[in-house]
This record gives C-alpha cells, structure tokens and sequence, in this order.
C-alpha cells in the first residue's frame, strides 16, 4: 500500500483573467476520507474541485493523486468519479445504459459491464431501474444514478459539487442519509465534497476545509471546528454562532461579558485582563422577562416550526448602538411582546474563545486572542 495521501493540493492558485479563484490551497486527502470544501458563493470550492479533476489548470502548484503529479493531465486520464450538481445524465441512454457509459469507454467486457451495472443499481437503492431513462426518474433518483456512474469505474477518488442542491429539502435529507450509508460502504474511496450547506458538511465530512475569498481559511474535523472554532468566520459560518465581545478573568477560560461571568473553552492558555470574542450557539443562550442573565430588548421572533428564533439588542457591550444576539428556544410561553426588556442568559459552559483571524493567529486590536505569553510583544 502506497503511503501516498489519495489527493493532494499543493499551494495551486487558479487565476480567470483578472479574477484569483483560488489562492495558494494545499490540502491532503486520505483514501477513505470524506472532507467537504465549505465556504460561502464565490469562495473558490468549485474551483478547487475543477482543478483537481482536469477542468481548469493552475496558474501555480500541483494537484497529486496517490502521489502522482497529474496537473498538466486530461480529465480522463486522471480515473475521477464527479457527480455535479445537475445530474447531467444522458437523456437518450437508458439509465443501466447511463451507468455503463465510463466502462464502455475503458472497454470492459459486456459480461463484466452487465455485472458492474447491477451492483451499482444495488448500491443507490435502484434495482429496477435499468431499463427506465432519465426524465422517467424523479430529481432525487436521477442523482442516485450520476452517483452510480461516478462509481462504476471505480474510482479511487469521488468528487461532488452541490450534489443535492437541486432537490426540495426532505429528499434532501434523504439522500443526505444515503451519502452517508454510501460514504460507510466505501472504505477505500476518498472523496470531496464541495457544499454551502453547513449541515451536508456536519453530517458526511470527516473533516472539513472552509473557504474563504480564494482561500483555505480552517481545517479541522467536523466536530472540532464546531467546538472549538478557529475564526470568528468559522464560528459565524458554521452553525451561526454569536459573536459577543468578552475580558479574559482566568487563564482556563473564565471571562466576563458585560455583568456575566462564565467558564468558555480555548484554543491555549488565555492572559487574564485580555479582550477576545467568544462564540455562543444560538440553541444555548435562554431568554425571559427577569432573573439574571444581560438586560435587552427583545427585538424579533420568528417561528421556524420546531424552535422560535429570538432576536435580542444587548445594550452596555462597548459595541456601539448596541450588540443583537440570535437565541433559539423551543417555546415562547411567559415571553413578552417584541420591544419589550428581557433578560438574555448565556451558558455557563460551552461557550468558545475564537481568535479573529486564522487558528491561533494572534493580530492586533481589541477583541483579539493573545495566547499567554505573547502579550505584551510588539
Ligand atoms: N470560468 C470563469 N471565468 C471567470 N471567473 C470565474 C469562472 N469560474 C469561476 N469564476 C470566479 O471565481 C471565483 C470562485 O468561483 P467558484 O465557482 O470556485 O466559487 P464557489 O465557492 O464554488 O461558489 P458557488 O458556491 O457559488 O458555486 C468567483 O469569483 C467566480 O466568479
């Protein structure tokens, strides 16, 4: 076994004409790994991807599969399943037809192909499908087969751009599921998934790399960007943190913000005296008319079927014009009407210090992150 990760970005920077997509990335990927390229439109995920498949070339770097050095070669060459957003089925081929299509292409036998064809159908859940074609099959089926295609010459590297973003949302859910039992059923297989859906990224990824403007801004697993996230981007990105500006009391992590004392988790050690900014998730902040917590004013609720999603000004948080905070909470009963005072209690635990770049960058200004033993240097 090569020791070889299966996919390798190396600083590749793409450039169309004046736009740079993408700015120095470099990112490994093992066999059997799932990491999803997370970021906002325009942030360079699709580009990332294109670049690694052979549609566009770098302007710099490389782009290695198991170990191999294949910028400068053509798709085809490079034994890629990419399953895009569209499904991009050929409409007058059959769908065992559709799924044959890259075996009839590296000329496998009739025999081999047939055998091929049904184990895919048998992977995606489509049995009897063979003999259907693509606009006899719903949005969410049409999807299973471009997976099966991008599957049935096996590829040792699976790419998806958006792969669901044209289903309605349960069938998105669904096949969210599926991805999931096919990720766990393909051991040896890495694969790339470029999504803005936060949630498709929490659920596959064993790890995840966010974008930002051209660049790879964190990465980390799933769960440790969630936890712990490197940037207030992140923090904000995934899984819509608030963002409240605190002073450093402790090392371990006790802070104040405004009145409120807490214990918050940190990337390192934290100087005492020091202003940083911590995430809050929205689900663990509560709100009621009185008690303690920091005086506001309840200035929005929406219902979003299973939780009202609250919308509070904090006044007397040095952010001019006050600071507005989301808290999610599953009833309102007791609450006041919007515009009244109420009190916004944040937890006790579990809030998180982020650094306002980068992980652990420390930079200059006022609610930055300074590690301890770096205050102080000019
Ligand atoms: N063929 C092209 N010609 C010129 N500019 C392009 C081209 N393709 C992409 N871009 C630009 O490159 C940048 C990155 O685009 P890219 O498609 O990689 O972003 P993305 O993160 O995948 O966005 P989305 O989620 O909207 O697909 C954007 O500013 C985009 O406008």
């Amino acid at each position: 076994m090569s020791e070889s990760p299966a996919v390798q970005f190396d600083r590749v920077s793409v450039r169309y004409g004046q736009v740079t997509a993408l700015r120095d990335f470099s990112l490994d990927v093992a066999a059997g790994e799932t990491v999803a390229l997370l970021g906002p439109s325009g942030s360079g995920k699709s580009t990332a991807l294109k670049a690694l498949a052979g549609f566009v070339r770098p302007t710099a770097g490389r782009v290695l599969l198991n170990g191999q050095d294949v910028t400068g070669a053509p798709p085809h060459k490079r034994g890629l399943g990419v399953v895009v957003q569209q499904y991009a089925l050929f409409p007058h081929l059959t769908v065992a037809d559709n799924i044959a299509f890259g075996l009839r292409a590296r000329r496998v036998r009739r025999a081999d192909s047939a055998r091929r064809v049904e184990e895919m159908l048998d992977l995606v859940g489509m049995d009897h499908y063979g003999r259907r074609y693509p606009r006899e099959l719903s949005g969410g089926q049409q999807q299973r087969v471009a997976i099966a295609r991008a599957l049935a010459i096996r590829p040792p590297v699976l790419l998806l751009d958006e792969p669901l973003s044209a289903l309605d949302a349960q069938l998105r859910a669904d096949m969210l599921d599926e991805l999931r039992q096919l990720r766990d059923e393909l051991p040896d297989v890495a694969m790339l998934y470029v999504t803005h859906d936060q949630t498709e990224a929490l659920t596959l990824a064993h790890r995840i790399a966010v974008m930002r403007e051209a660049e790879l801004l964190d990465l980390d697993t799933a769960q440790g960007l969630y936890r712990q996230p490197p940037s207030e981007f992140t923090a904000a990105f995934l899984g819509g943190a608030n963002l409240l500006p605190a002073i450093v009391r402790e090392v371990n992590g006790t802070v104040e913000v405004g009145t409120v004392t807490l214990t918050a988790t940190a990337p390192g050690p934290l100087t005492p005296g020091t202003r940083v900014r911590l995430a809050v998730r929205p689900h663990t902040i509560g709100v009621r008319t009185d008690g303690p917590g920091l005086a506001a004013i309840l200035t929005g609720l929406q219902w979003r079927g299973a939780s009202y999603r609250l919308t509070c000004m904090i006044d007397g948080l040095d952010e001019p014009g006050g600071l507005s905070v989301h808290a999610d909470v599953p009833s309102i009963d007791g609450l006041p009407q919007v515009g009244s005072p109420v009190r916004v209690r944040l937890p006790e635990h579990g809030a998180a210090v982020v650094a306002k770049t980068g992980a652990g960058t420390p930079t200059e200004g006022a609610t930055d992150v300074v590690p301890q033993g770096l205050a102080g240097v000019a």
